[in-house]
């Protein structure tokens, strides 16, 4: 499990560990690290040019320590002083190695560019001069490397409100931040390297976490000698009507090919027709009203892929969010929860998969509120709709109440394409009915459809191309047998 903390989580593990080391050991080996991953970034420390932003605060200081110490190792190391102050004692330091400070026209001549204007003390959208150093490194041709956190990133959250820098790595200290993990301020870290600065015992439980392929393959639910299709979970599915059939066949293809015990396929006679051609392993059920008593015993529920939001679907959505088992809900069905909260007074539990404009409508948040801050508007509709919910996009987030908020990180960008949600509400149906909670089923079932994803991405000379959402589904037993 990779974990991550706010920055007063931070802080406080700081004050802590701080309290049993001799003044300035932190920043002196937050610097060490520092220097060490610039150096291994330069064909040569000697001779090369580099260039720190140095904002006002502790974040400036490690950039100063760190310019020294390649200052000592011949590198040309120019400072911007960029705050209303600057911490003496790295100025000092830098200076004596034979470090010099500069105005911003060393930026464009920079082989590497250090950005420590702000790290977790940082608030809000950067302030000038901050803001044009900032897009002056992104403008420049010399590597960028962001000290603790990109400046402008809100460590805590992810959240970018205006400018920030966009750097080629981040050098962050003790533990990974929110930030780094979460869009939009991920998209601006490149790989994130953690210098270790004795941290560790002192950290509290994590705000954020993203599991790894070991932890997948520990939770997920594995057949054994006397399982037998029923014990190993069944899954009914309500999906499709007779305009829709795509996304019924996509989801009910997620689940088999997720390793579903069985899977009964409840809907209108034309998507049950295509579900059937497609799936003959699926137990079919047209249905003749707003009733799945017919279906048979599940053991959780996807709901809504496709189903329309017309009186039918409501009164169908109805019936199936009034059982008793676990209910997934993904498009239609999270419209029609829009326009009805009460639905969601269940007594199992139930789980939302909604994108970004789906949670708009649940939330009655503009959009582009939601992107902007993705972390706090997940968190809040879990709190609002009392249910587990995956947010979908760039990067996908699962919230459930009192747990970290997990952060996937497999998939690729050309998993942005039609019917891959499908795919995935099918995937974690199977996870849910096998037994696992909703916060594991989601959390498992997006990472195996990134890594499913990024499989059938992947092409004979290792590039990226095109994928069909199917191709994601056709992946997921490879991609199961090999964690
Ligand atoms: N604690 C430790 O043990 C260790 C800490 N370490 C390091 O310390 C860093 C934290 O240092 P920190 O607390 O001094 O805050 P920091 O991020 O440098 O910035 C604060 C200043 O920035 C400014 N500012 C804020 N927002 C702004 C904006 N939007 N736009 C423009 N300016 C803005 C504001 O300045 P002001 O406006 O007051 O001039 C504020 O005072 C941490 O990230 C890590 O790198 C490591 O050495 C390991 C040990
Ligand atoms: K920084």
């Amino acid at each position: 499990m990779r974990t991550a903390y706010t920055s007063d989580q931070i802080r406080t593990a700081e004050r802590a560990l701080m309290a049993t080391v001799p003044e300035g050991t932190l920043m002196r080996r937050a610097a060490t690290g520092l220097s060490v991953v610039c150096a291994g970034l330069l064909p040569g420390v000697y001779g090369s040019r580099v260039v720190l932003l140095v904002g006002s605060g502790d974040n400036g200081g490690d950039a100063l320590y760190a310019g020294a110490r390649l200052a000592r190792r011949g590198a040309r190391v120019e400072a911007i002083l960029a705050g209303s102050r600057t911490h003496a004692g790295g100025l000092a330091a830098l200076l004596d190695a034979g470090g010099r400070t500069a105005g911003t026209d060393v930026i464009e001549r920079a082989d590497l560019i250090v950005d420590g204007l702000v790290g977790i003390g940082g608030a809000g959208e950067l302030r000038e001069p901050y803001r044009t150093l900032a897009l002056a490194a992104g403008a420049a041709p010399g590597l960028v490397v962001a000290v603790d956190v990109p400046s402008g990133v809100d460590a805590s959250t992810g959240r970018v409100d205006g400018e920030a820098v966009r750097a080629q790595l981040t050098v962050t200290f003790g533990a990974c931040k929110n930030g780094l993990l979460v869009d939009p301020g991920r998209s601006f870290c490149g790989p994130v390297e953690l210098v270790d600065i004795g941290l560790g015992p002192y950290l509290p439980d994590p705000d954020v976490a993203s599991l790894t392929d070991d932890d997948v393959a520990d939770l997920l639910p594995r057949p054994e000698a006397e399982s037998d299709k029923y014990r190993r979970g069944v899954l009914g599915i309500v999906a499709g009507s007779d305009r829709f059939t795509g996304a019924a066949v996509l989801a009910v293809g997620g689940a088999i090919r997720a390793g579903a015990g069985l899977v009964r396929f409840a809907s209108a006679e034309t998507a049950v027709r295509q579900v059937r051609n497609r799936w003959p392993e699926a137990i079919t059920t047209v249905l003749d009203g707003p009733s799945v008593a017919e279906v048979g015993r599940v053991q959780a529920w996807v709901l809504g892929p496709g189903m329309g939001t017309g009186e039918e679907a409501v009164a169908l959505a109805r019936a199936v969010l009034a059982t008793d088992v676990p209910v997934l809900v993904d498009a239609d069905g999270l419209t029609i929860l829009a326009n009805d909260r009460s639905l969601l007074r269940r007594s199992a539990p139930t789980v939302l998969t909604p994108h970004a404009g789906e949670l708009s409508r649940l939330l009655d948040v503009p959009r582009e509120r939601i992107e902007a801050a993705r972390m706090e508007h997940v968190r809040r509709a879990v709190a609002e709709l009392g249910a587990i919910v995956l947010l979908k996009g760039s990067t996908t987030l699962i919230a459930e109440q009192d747990r970290p908020v997990r952060v996937n990180t497999t998939g690729t960008p050309w998993l942005a394409t039609g019917g891959t949600g499908d795919v995935l509400s099918g995937i974690a149906g199977t996870l849910l009915s096998g037994g696992l909670s909703g916060y594991d089923a989601v959390s498992c079932a997006a990472h195996l459809h990134g890594l499913a994803a990024q499989a059938a991405s992947t092409g004979i000379s290792g590039g990226h191309g095109p994928i069909a959402a199917m191709d994601v589904a056709t992946m997921l037993p490879q991609v199961i047998r090999s964690l």
